[in-house]
């Protein structure tokens, strides 16, 4: 056994943070405040090669392994919940079901321009009746000669309505089973194709310079060509995407506890009350003490899952409850840090408090945490 980072993870971790600090630190806060997607740091981000990373490089992708990958995520997470979601969302769930799924005609159209940070795609599953039941979803396709024609609509899509999306992949009813439950097709759609409207969402507590939607097709007209896969491969597809995405949103857990804790451990040497730094009361210093341990033991956790992804062995449940711990991680040192900071910890200009804000939606998106314990659950056989 071997818990060695390559030196290509070493250096992707070292480059990666040096970005964060410079390029992301100084206006995270102003882009939350202000609720505003910056397609300028997007493009920064494709630039230094954060979107495909786990691409083949044929598709124009890094080729590297999901440690690496995954490791990029929790620098950004570190310093920002919004460009994280933007580069996980865009990877895992833009770019991976095209890549995993798409024909080579799909694949070579569409990735070079994803893997290059200079277009964002969305996953359109989630619907406003359909959240934890992915399989109760509404969204139909009915084939009509060569064409399928969408109706329908889909809520809380990530990068699916800015100056960079290119289109969406859609989960559609396309019949029924024989078990007498929904047939679900996934097919591609352009942001362009006429009865296609992305509507942003606002007013979010949370990721608030990512961008998210809200999706309408009305008697969207797609060629049968824009079918990803097999007719009736769509559940499976969505389902088998998630798995990836769970260690992603679970890697923003995990890089956005260690944000938060690395600001609680620098406000608490810094600052001092009674005499001494407040790090040296054991109330504050027992309360670090167990967010480094419980760091700790998320990143085993999550990179246990990732090799076993880029091992090809199966990861559903180590994914659920990566993305599980991690999320709750999050959650817990976010309180105790804004704690820590005291009447400070409630400022803006502390920034602690947006880490406390963004790990909320980790209990709630790709999967509720109720959800990762059903997955949990089931492969224990309860
Ligand atoms: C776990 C779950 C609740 C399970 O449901 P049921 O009990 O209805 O489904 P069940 O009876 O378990 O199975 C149905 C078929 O499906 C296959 N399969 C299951 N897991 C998998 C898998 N991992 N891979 C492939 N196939 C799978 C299963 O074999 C079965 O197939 P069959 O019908 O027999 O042919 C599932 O629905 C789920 O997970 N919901 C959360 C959705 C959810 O997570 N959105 C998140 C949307 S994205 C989001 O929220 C974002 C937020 C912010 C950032 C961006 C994204």
């Amino acid at each position: 056994m071997n818990f060695d980072l390559t030196k290509e993870q070493t250096m992707i971790r070292k480059e990666v943070r040096k970005f964060a600090q410079k390029e992301i630190a100084p206006i995270a806060g102003e882009l939350d405040e202000k609720e505003e997607f910056s397609s300028e740091l997007t493009r920064k981000m494709g630039e230094i090669g954060l979107f495909g990373m786990f691409v083949s490089e044929k598709y124009d992708g890094q080729g590297m392994d999901y440690i690496s990958y995954i490791i990029a995520v929790e620098e950004i997470a570190r310093i920002d919940g919004s460009q994280a979601a933007t580069i996980a969302a865009g990877n895992s769930l833009g770019i991976g079901p095209l890549y995993y799924f798409g024909s080579e005609e799909q694949k070579q159209k569409y990735l070079p321009k994803l893997c290059s940070g200079e277009a964002l795609w969305g996953f359109g599953l989630t619907e406003p009746t359909a959240g934890s039941d992915a399989g109760g979803s509404k969204t139909t396709a009915v084939r009509d000669g060569d064409d399928w024609v969408i109706n329908g609509s889909k809520i809380f899509i990530t990068n699916a309505a800015c100056d960079m999306t290119l289109g969406v992949t859609v989960q559609a009813i396309t019949g029924t089973r024989d078990n007498g439950k929904p047939e679900y097709t996934c097919f591609i759609v352009e942001k362009d194709t006429p009865g296609f409207k992305a509507v942003p969402m606002h007013k979010k507590m949370m990721w608030r310079a990512s961008n998210t939607a809200e999706l309408y097709f009305d008697n969207v007209r797609v060629p049968k060509e824009n079918m990803l896969g097999n007719q009736g491969d769509g559940f499976h597809q969505m389902l088998k995407t998630l798995d990836g995405g769970r260690l992603s949103i679970g890697s923003m857990g995990l890089g956005g506890a260690q944000g938060a804790y690395d600001l609680a451990l620098k406000y608490a040497k810094d600052r001092k009350q009674f005499g001494q730094s407040i790090s040296k009361f054991q109330a504050i210093a027992f309360k670090l003490a167990d967010c480094a341990m419980e760091i700790e033991c998320a990143r085993n956790l999550m990179y246990k899952a990732c090799w076993l992804r880029n091992e090809n062995r199966p990861f559903e449940k180590e994914a659920a409850m990566a993305k599980l711990y991690c999320s709750e991680l999050m959650g817990r040192v976010a309180n105790h840090a804004v704690q820590i900071h005291g009447g400070y910890g409630l400022m803006k200009e502390y920034n602690v408090e947006r880490f406390y804000r963004d790990q909320k939606l980790l209990d709630i998106g790709e999967g509720t945490s109720e959800v990762q314990r059903i997955v949990i659950s089931r492969h224990i056989g309860c």
